[in-house]
């Protein structure tokens, strides 16, 4: 059985803690939240997941963790998996979108070295990440990612500044410009954008649109790439979290089924 700490217990956490309920091979032991005296999180840890306890930090010590699965957001992974790497503590990452801050990559990959062990940065809410990762081998000419959601999920972006949200009724185009400055502006919208690019042309070479669209009730993904490998065009339409508007279900479904993984002797 593998014991996990989880950071992070919102939308996608909850999630991935209801989808693992009962696994035998899986044990959520902790979850890291900002404020572990909270008493309502510390209720709806009780109902989630009986046999957890709520935490400020990892445990790095003789009690560490088998693996860490971070849902909590960008400085998480400043704050809490780059110290459990340099402890060989294995680290399944779903705020892809923090690599776009200057240097965390390197630091991130110098860390898990250290520690002898791994970042896994998971797909999240899209699809055919193996696929570009594969084509990039072959050479990628081109790799460009649209992004398409209901404009209240870009409730609480800069795009606020820019428009009434409330009364938006057709299409607007909120950002154009690199997956590095989608990722830092859109930190909580713009993880897939971040994704795309480090599986395929790198942060400042894969251009990236965002939208705020009425006419779209799911969040949108689109990916077109070419390369020596061939052309690949993927659109997804996730179905958006009830808990959580800017997240899209598969993210919760990805971080479940990484997580069973982990614990299986053959993956798919
Ligand atoms: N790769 C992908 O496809 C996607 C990635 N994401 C990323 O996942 C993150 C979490 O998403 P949701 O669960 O929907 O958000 P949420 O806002 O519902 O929950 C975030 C949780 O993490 C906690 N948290 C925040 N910072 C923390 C820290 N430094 N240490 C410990 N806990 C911390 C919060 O208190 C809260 O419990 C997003 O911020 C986003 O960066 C979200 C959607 C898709
Ligand atoms: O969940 C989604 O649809 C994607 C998302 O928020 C992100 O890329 O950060």
């Amino acid at each position: 059985m593998k014991r996990v700490t989880m950071i992070g217990f919102g939308a996608i956490g909850a999630g991935v803690l209801e989808l693992v309920r009962g696994n035998p091979e899986i044990a959520i032991d902790t979850v890291v939240v900002p404020d572990p005296a909270d008493a309502a999180l510390r209720e709806a840890l009780r109902r989630a997941a009986p046999g957890a306890k709520l935490a400020a930090e990892v445990e790095l010590g003789a009690g560490r963790p088998d693996l860490i699965v971070e849902c909590a957001g960008h400085s998480a992974i400043g704050q809490h998996v780059i110290p459990a790497l340099e402890r060989g503590v294995p680290c399944l990452v779903i705020s892809v979108g923090a690599l776009s801050e200057d240097g965390l990559a390197e630091r991130l990959e110098e860390a898990a070295r250290r520690g002898g062990t791994q970042a896994q940065l998971l797909p999240g809410a899209i699809g055919a990440i193996d696929a570009l990762a594969a084509a990039r081998l072959g050479g990628l000419e081109e790799v460009r990612y649209v992004g398409r959601k209901p404009p209240q999920a870009w409730k609480g972006t800069p795009a606020e500044a820019e428009l009434d949200l409330d009364m938006v009724d057709e299409p607007v185009r909120i950002f154009v410009g690199t997956a590095r400055e989608a990722a830092h502006r859109f930190p909580k919208n713009a993880n897939v954008a971040a994704t795309v690019a480090l599986a395929g042309l790198g942060l400042d070479a894969t251009r990236v649109e965002l939208w705020a669209d009425p006419r779209v009730e799911e969040n949108q993904h689109h990916i077109d790439a070419q390369g020596a490998f061939g052309r690949l065009e993927l659109t997804m339409s996730g179905k958006p979290l009830r808990a959580n508007p800017k997240t899209s279900a598969l993210t919760v479904f990805c971080v479940a089924r990484a997580l069973t993984n982990s614990a299986h002797a053959i993956t798919i």
